[in-house]
């Protein structure tokens, strides 16, 4: 698995010449400590932000009105380190979407900053967003989203078609390679497995370099081979490329893979753990969608806690 995420690791890799070229180097993995915070204790934001590819301050996203309002978001605060695959996960209405869509420009705030790069995208005009979407933000979905009238190679440039660029030839042929799909370039999407749609997706994703790439549970229409082989791209695209990755996804098995898993509930971020395994992860879900019994062995006394989180 990739370099341990742990806050002092990513300090270290900030600082990092490997992971500053967007390549991170194992340096960091002697610096993971294991122990993880009780749920509802989570460490505060870092004040140094040029290693980080997105973060939110304060994001609040509250839907309706009146009887009907719903707080999707309550005062969020979250860094997403460059060159770190962070899994969100989180109950049923957590609010685990409406983080990614706010992140990714999908979806307006109703209050609060989320900044890519160096750019607050609350501030942006819908053109400059779509731009931004398009030039610095890549998506994987759990249905694909190809174009089924274009071939494999189409789909995977169609972004940059649109934004009337050229991949650089080299890269795309780097990417290509990686994703395993030189012999299915001239397939359509009908002509392919769910395992190698997705991979067109990755390789889409993958091939404008963009800040951050947004997976939604991209291994939720794939059987578990299938799945392994993209959750295993996504990760070596993270180590190998230093590709930074945000996965929504309700999978412990897909957490795993991840250098990090974030946990919401009620619309706030109730914990936060460093390399997650499938165990640990299992563990944190059945205390967040179970009520807290005090009485019970090794029960955590805190149900929730602050939302503030450093990536
Ligand atoms: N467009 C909307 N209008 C009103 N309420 C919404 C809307 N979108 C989401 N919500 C509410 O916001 C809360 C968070 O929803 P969200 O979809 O982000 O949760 P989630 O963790 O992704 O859930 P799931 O795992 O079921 O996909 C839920 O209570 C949901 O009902």
């Amino acid at each position: 698995m990739p370099p341990q995420d742990s806050p002092r690791a990513r300090r270290a890799a900030a600082d990092d010449p490997g992971v500053s070229d967007g390549v991170p180097e194992a340096t960091s993995a002697a610096l993971h400590a294991d122990e993880q915070p009780p749920l509802g204790e989570v460490p505060v934001p870092r004040d140094d932000n040029s290693e980080i590819a997105a973060y939110t301050r304060d994001l609040t996203k509250v839907y309706g009105s009146g009887d009907a309002e719903v707080v999707a978001l309550d005062h969020v605060d979250v860094d997403f380190v460059k060159a770190r695959f962070t899994a969100v996960m989180g109950p049923s209405g957590s609010g685990k979407s409406t983080l990614m869509h706010c992140v990714a420009g999908l979806d307006a705030p109703t209050s609060g900053e989320v900044v890519i790069g160096d750019t607050n995208i609350a501030t942006l005009k819908d053109s400059r967003l779509t731009e931004l979407r398009r030039d610095r933000i890549g998506f994987v979905f759990q249905s694909f989203n190809l174009i089924p009238t274009l071939t494999a190679l189409e789909n995977i440039e169609l972004p940059m078609a649109i934004a009337g660029r050229k991949p650089d030839p080299e890269w795309l042929d780097h990417v290509i390679d990686i994703v395993g799909l030189r012999s299915r370039l001239k397939h359509k999407p009908s002509q392919l497995s769910g395992g190698q749609q997705q991979r067109v997706a990755c390789a889409r994703a993958l091939v404008g370099k963009p800040d951050i790439i947004f997976a939604d549970e991209p291994t939720g229409n794939l059987d578990s081979a299938a799945s392994a082989e993209i959750l295993g791209f996504l990760a070596s695209s993270v180590t190998d490329l230093g590709q930074t990755i945000v996965m929504v996804t309700h999978d412990p098995t897909a957490a795993a893979y991840a250098n990090r898993a974030l946990f919401l509930a009620d619309g706030r971020i109730v914990a936060d753990m460093d390399d997650p395994d499938r165990d640990k992860v299992l563990a944190r879900m059945v205390e967040l969608s179970s009520p807290v019994d005090a009485s019970a062995p090794g029960a955590s006394t805190q149900a929730a806690g602050p939302s503030t989180v450093q990536g």
